[in-house]
């Protein structure tokens, strides 16, 4: 099995290129500037010269405020840029899985959201990414839209990454308490997506294995609760370590609105593609490990 992934130093694109082997798959990143998500005819161009059994678009504009100040930018990507991907997927008669998140929800649901549950986002990002779901619709039947969530991992940019980085500072973070959701790590993550890639090529003409489905790690925590783990991980294993002051989101201002109940119902991936993410705390202890010996080694070598 041959992956096109759309995205190179990102997350989830890392996170599949560092899996593939143990799932016997081989896998190709497209970015920039051969492969654009905001100019589409490079999108098309650059999946068919390098061809392959399925795509996965991992790439996305992801800066959640500053995409506030760049709507036409974020949409372009989010947007137009994932329908692009969805087209090509269609010419070239293969599937496509486009990566999608709780930002598309308001949070305002007690309970976790399930996918036929109506979208509305808070800010431009999840708008972005709602169009791009939208725009995979209207493009193919044979894609798969896996809505996920407050990915970390040891690449890119992420929450684990900025808390290490502010302890290693400060004794004190203050960190909003009332926004929930699923921590879920970018390697699990992987993991799965390779699962649902070749449950579509294994049965190209299933519409029941189609469609949007919600993949998190199993588990949800506040920011604040989150923090708290990676610290209490960190300090366990002698890294840097902070106390954790839960505040309001009303003490922490953004410039875009978050969800403060986000988490994703997985049962129907459960029942469907028999995936199951593992919990989220077991999973964060791999990556703080991993964070911690990459940086200690850093150290001794600079
Ligand atoms: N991060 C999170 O917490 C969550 C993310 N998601 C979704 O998961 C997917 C992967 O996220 P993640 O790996 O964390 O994101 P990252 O921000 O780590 O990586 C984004 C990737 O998109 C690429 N990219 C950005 N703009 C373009 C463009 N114009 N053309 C081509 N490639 C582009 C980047 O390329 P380059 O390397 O060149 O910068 C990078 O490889 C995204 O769809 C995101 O919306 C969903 C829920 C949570
Ligand atoms: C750094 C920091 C953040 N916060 C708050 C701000 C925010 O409400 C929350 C999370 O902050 P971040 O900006 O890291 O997270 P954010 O960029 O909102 O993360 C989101 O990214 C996109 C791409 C997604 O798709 C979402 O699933 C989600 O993971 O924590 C604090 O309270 N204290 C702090 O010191
Ligand atoms: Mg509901």
């Amino acid at each position: 099995m041959r992956i096109l992934v759309v995205g190179r130093e990102g997350q989830v694109a890392r996170s599949l290129a560092e899996r593939a082997s143990s799932h016997g798959v081989s896998v190709t990143l497209l970015g920039r500037p051969d492969l654009d998500l905001a100019a589409p005819a490079s999108v098309i161009a650059a999946l068919r010269s390098v061809g392959g059994d399925v795509i996965v678009n991992a790439g996305a504009y992801t800066a959640v405020d500053q995409a506030e100040r760049e709507p036409e930018l974020a949409k372009a990507i989010n947007g137009t840029g994932a329908g692009a991907v969805a087209a090509a997927a269609a010419a070239m008669a293969i599937p496509v899985i486009q990566i999608s998140t709780d930002y598309v929800f308001d949070g305002a649901a007690p309970e976790p959201y399930r996918e036929d549950d109506q979208p509305a986002p808070l800010g431009i990002y999840g708008a972005s990414k709602l169009l791009g779901e939208q725009a995979v619709i209207a493009a193919t039947d044979n894609h798969v839209i896996l809505r996920t969530a407050w990915i970390y991992s040891p690449f890119g940019k992420n929450f684990v990454k900025t808390m290490l980085r502010l302890a290693r500072e400060r004794d004190e973070i203050a960190v909003v308490s009332d926004q929930i959701g699923s921590p879920t790590s970018a390697l699990d993550l992987a993991d799965g997506i390779m699962m649902v890639c070749r449950h579509l090529l294994d049965r190209p003409d299933d519409p029941a294995l189609r469609g949007t489905f919600h993949m998190t790690g199993t588990g949800s925590a506040s920011w604040a609760e989150f923090a708290a783990a990676i610290f209490e991980q960190s300090a366990r294993l002698g890294g840097p370590s902070a106390r954790v002051r839960p505040i309001e989101t009303a003490a922490y201002p953004t410039p875009a609105r978050r969800p403060a109940q986000s988490q994703l119902d997985g049962s129907r991936l459960a029942a469907i593609h028999k995936v199951v993410l593992p919990p989220w705390r077991t999973s964060l202890e791999n990556c703080v490990g991993r964070l911690l010996s990459e940086h200690s080694y850093q150290e001794r070598s600079s």
